[in-house]
């Protein structure tokens, strides 16, 4: 037996079924090209019976696609499967998919037929569409995962006879567990006497959360067509994903022995293209194609990453066709992961200033939760201002609001180490802290120009404050970052006053104030 599996993508029929996801001709066209650059072997392309939209759908992607099969769906029915041969007539390689239920449950209830019934409406359409010239002939016994054993070996024999090459065992209600999904296909393969003369395929649908290790289970017990969908999309809980079952097959190699034609490089482009086009997000913690997927928050794994990739990730990224994976600085971060990414984005810092950035950046990450490139930078540029400072924000108090005066109350550390603490009263809140900082640190200045900007996203996005004050000739700016704005209003003026007071001799004289707590 070959160890070649067939992909056979249903994003367009089965996947285009999930509650809300329809398409538009134009954009299943979109998605059939990228299919194609996938690498699948068969695109099912619709239902062409079921509306002239999908008729029209399917004929123009038959006439376009090059290399893949193109697939029809019907039912058992001779207008079904007239109106899908003629929707493929163009293509290159048409296939008909055609079936019937083969369960007790469907039979009954849903077909009302007796199982000789819908054994012979089943050979007819197979006979049917032989006659009509297709010689690609997939048929689909409906609810296999919950059908009588021997019945579905009947049948599987009788349509094989008529002409079927492709036979679909479809765990069509997600009921099936591996272990006995996989033994159905040993069975039939083992069972039925022609079972050499047809390609047997897997269709599963995920109401258990199985659908993929239920297509594993028959790909290891001979099935080598799985049908699936780009990020698992399909009638009610989705259908196998196609990238989970692909990566799968290629990471676990050594385990399946199996090979696809999929190019994997190109699924994380078709992840995002179809979820795109049908407005069905991906789960963040989708396997293979969830933000997640790749990205790694915690310190311990951000290390171990970082020394070498694979000590948490079985899959390289560029496999499937993201440049790299994602190191997510949160409050869980360690150093190593703060220090490389500080580096990354160009800025290094002797081991005493790291810690101060490391303990800053904890204060950030624990009011953030997720800690931006642009807040590093903030918080790096700001922390590289500071290293020279005289003087150093302790604690900050403010009262204001419309009724109130504003008052602020300001809490800064001398670099002698004094602690030293003054308040006063303002015009708004900054005047007020600028003014109570005024009365400790005691430099004659002319605040000349205040601007505020938001360096990132969002309710708590950082704030960056610049000013600029005039000292006699000289101009000095300062700027800082934080997620309360008043705190970076503080901190910038603080880092301009620090630079007018590099120039005075003595400034690490202990100054006048109020000294407490030193
Ligand atoms: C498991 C799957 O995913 S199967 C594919 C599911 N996809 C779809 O159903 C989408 C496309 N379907 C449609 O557009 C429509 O249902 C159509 C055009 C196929 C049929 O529409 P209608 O003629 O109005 O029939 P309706 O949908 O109400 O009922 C389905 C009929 O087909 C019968 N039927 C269902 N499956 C099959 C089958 N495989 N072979 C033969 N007959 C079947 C049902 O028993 C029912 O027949 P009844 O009306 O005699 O009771
Ligand atoms: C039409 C068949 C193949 C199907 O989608 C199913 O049984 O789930
Ligand atoms: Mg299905």
């Amino acid at each position: 037996m070959s160890n070649r599996v067939h992909i056979f993508d249903t994003t367009l029929r089965d996947g285009e079924q999930s509650p809300g996801a329809a398409l538009n001709v134009d954009e299943k066209l979109e998605i059939a090209r990228q299919l194609e650059r996938l690498g699948v072997d068969i695109i099912e392309a619709g239902f062409p019976i079921s509306s002239p939209g999908d008729f029209d759908a399917v004929q123009r992607i038959a006439k376009q696609v090059q290399n893949a099969t193109v697939c029809g769906l019907t039912r058992a029915v001779r207008k079904d499967i007239d109106v899908a041969w003629d929707a493929l007539k163009g293509a290159k390689r048409p296939r008909i998919h055609t079936g019937l239920g083969v369960s007790d449950n469907h039979l009954q209830h849903k077909l009302r037929k007796s199982r000789d019934e819908a054994l012979e409406m089943g050979v007819s359409a197979v006979a049917y569409a032989k006659s009509l010239g297709c010689d690609d002939i997939e048929y689909f016994t409906e609810d296999a995962g919950r059908a009588d054993p021997d019945y579905l070996c009947r049948v599987v024999e009788a349509v094989i006879n008529a002409g079927a090459t492709v036979i679909n065992v479809p765990d069509t209600t997600g009921y099936a567990t591996p272990e006995e999904y996989g033994a159905i296909f040993r069975m039939l393969l083992e069972r039925v006497p022609n079972a050499d003369k047809a390609i047997f395929s897997a269709h599963c649908h995920d109401d258990l959360g199985l659908a993929v290790a239920n297509s594993l289970a028959a790909a290891k017990n001979g099935a080598r067509q799985i049908e699936c969908t780009i990020n698992g999309i399909g009638e009610r809980a989705g259908n196998t994903s196609l990238e989970e079952v692909v990566m799968a097959l290629k990471t676990r190699r050594d385990y399946y022995g199996l090979e696809t034609g999929i190019n994997t490089r190109e699924i994380t482009r078709t992840s995002r293209l179809v979820s795109n086009r049908t407005g069905i997000l991906v789960q963040p913690n989708k396997a293979i194609v969830g933000a997640n997927a790749f990205a790694h928050s915690s310190g311990i794994h951000q290390d171990g990453v970082l020394k070498e990739r694979t000590t948490y990730e079985i899959i390289d990224p560029a496999d499937v066709g993201i440049s790299e994976s994602k190191i997510i600085l949160s409050p869980r971060s360690g150093r190593a992961a703060l220090k490389h990414r500080l580096e990354v984005l160009g800025h290094t810092f002797e081991d005493a200033a790291f810690e101060k950035v490391y303990e800053r950046f904890l204060e950030v990450a624990d009011r953030k939760k997720m800690v931006y490139d642009e807040d590093l930078e903030a918080l790096a540029t700001d922390e590289a201002r500071l290293v020279n400072q005289t003087y150093e924000l302790v604690q900050l108090q403010v009262t204001c609001g419309d009724s109130a005066i504003p008052t602020a109350t300001v809490k800064l550390r001398h670099a002698n180490r004094a602690v030293l603490m003054d308040a006063d009263t303002g015009n708004g809140p900054v005047d007020a802290i600028y003014r109570a900082i005024n009365r400790i640190v005691k430099v004659p200045n002319e605040l000349i120009e205040i601007s505020l900007q938001s360096v990132t996203e969002g309710t708590d996005a950082q704030a960056a404050v610049t000013i600029r004050v005039r000292a006699g000739d000289e101009v000095h700016s300062g700027h800082a970052a934080h997620t309360d704005i008043i705190v970076a209003a503080a901190k910038a003026y603080l880092n301009a006053l620090n630079k007018q007071l590099l120039n005075q001799p003595g400034r690490i004289t202990q100054p006048e104030s109020e000294r407490v707590g030193v």
